[in-house]
């Protein structure tokens, strides 16, 4: 992310002016210029919101602006003045304690925020509201972005993928089942429930060979994921879906040399079926 383009002399931050300072504690602290910026300047002054003044330097970039008030907290980055680093994480914020909302567009791309609370947002209800609406005519959601791909797939007639990626614990394994689950349901399946449970049905067992508890995730897929659903003409999807699973080709595995394995309850219980690995 580029705070500032130009250079130094080009910006000339005005007094008054609202500008991101970094700070150790609070990563970034919102401060009011108190001097303009004059040609030859070597440092800003300005004043912090608890009344605080300092200076900082303008070298090697100055202090990044902030947004008004109105723009910060949209429900798309894309609408902010200002595009940096403090703005995404301040408008995120706001959106997640202001507004309660774990999800906020970037253009195309969904962000999403653990809230690690269950949530009363992905129910039939919501499924059907989002189903057959376009991405932007609605609050952003994963089920917005699922409805775009399923809506290409039948419009054009062309396979669809969804990228989710995150660090460890960010919420790609929910987010691909709330995906999952809305396919099931506004894919042509309404009022099967057993299709939802079949193709959800497909985690445990690949969990049972593949998680570990890590100290970001009780639950971390130690590996990469790929998951494949086939459709039949006319928004039917085709049973059984094909959940498939492998290491990404050219990432490394998540599996730890030197660590002993330690069987899982449910390998235990597929073991005890007979079940082939
Ligand atoms: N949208 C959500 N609503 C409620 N809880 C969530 C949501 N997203 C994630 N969580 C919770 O956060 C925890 C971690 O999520 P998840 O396992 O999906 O992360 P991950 O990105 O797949 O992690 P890893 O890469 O380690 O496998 C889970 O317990 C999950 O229930």
């Amino acid at each position: 992310m580029v705070p500032w383009c130009g250079a130094v002399s080009e910006l000339r931050p005005l007094c008054g002016a609202r500008v991101w300072i970094p700070d150790h504690a609070e990563v970034w602290r919102v401060a009011e210029v108190t001097r303009g910026y004059r040609e030859g300047d070597t440092v800003l002054h300005v004043r912090l919101e608890d009344g605080s003044v300092l200076t900082h330097p303008m070298e090697p970039r100055p202090p990044p602006l902030c947004n008004p008030d109105c723009l910060s907290g949209a429900n798309d980055l894309v609408a902010l003045s200002h595009l940096h680093e403090p703005a995404v994480l301040h408008s995120l914020r706001r959106r997640f304690l202001e507004a309660n909302s774990i999800y906020t567009y970037c253009g195309i791309v969904l962000i999403a925020i653990n809230p690690y609370e269950a949530l009363p947002i992905y129910g039939d209800e919501v499924i059907r509201a989002y189903s057959g609406r376009q991405l932007g005519d609605m609050d952003p959601h994963i089920f917005a972005v699922a409805e775009e791909a399923l809506g290409q797939m039948v419009r054009f007639g062309r396979s669809q993928s969804l990228v989710i990626s995150g660090e460890s614990g960010a919420g790609k394994t929910a987010s691909a089942k709330y995906a999952m689950r809305f396919f099931t349901t506004a894919g042509g399946c309404h009022g099967d429930a057993s299709m939802e449970e079949k193709v959800l049905a497909s985690s445990p067992l690949m969990e049972a060979f593949g998680n570990a508890k890590t100290t970001r995730n009780d639950n971390s897929s130690r590996f990469g994921k790929y998951l494949e659903i086939g459709f039949i003409q006319e928004k039917s999807r085709e049973p059984p879906s094909k959940p498939t699973c492998w290491r990404s080709p050219g990432s490394p595995s998540r599996w730890v040399p030197g660590v002993e394995w330690e069987p899982h309850p449910l390998e235990w219980e597929a073991l005890r079926l007979g079940l082939p690995a």
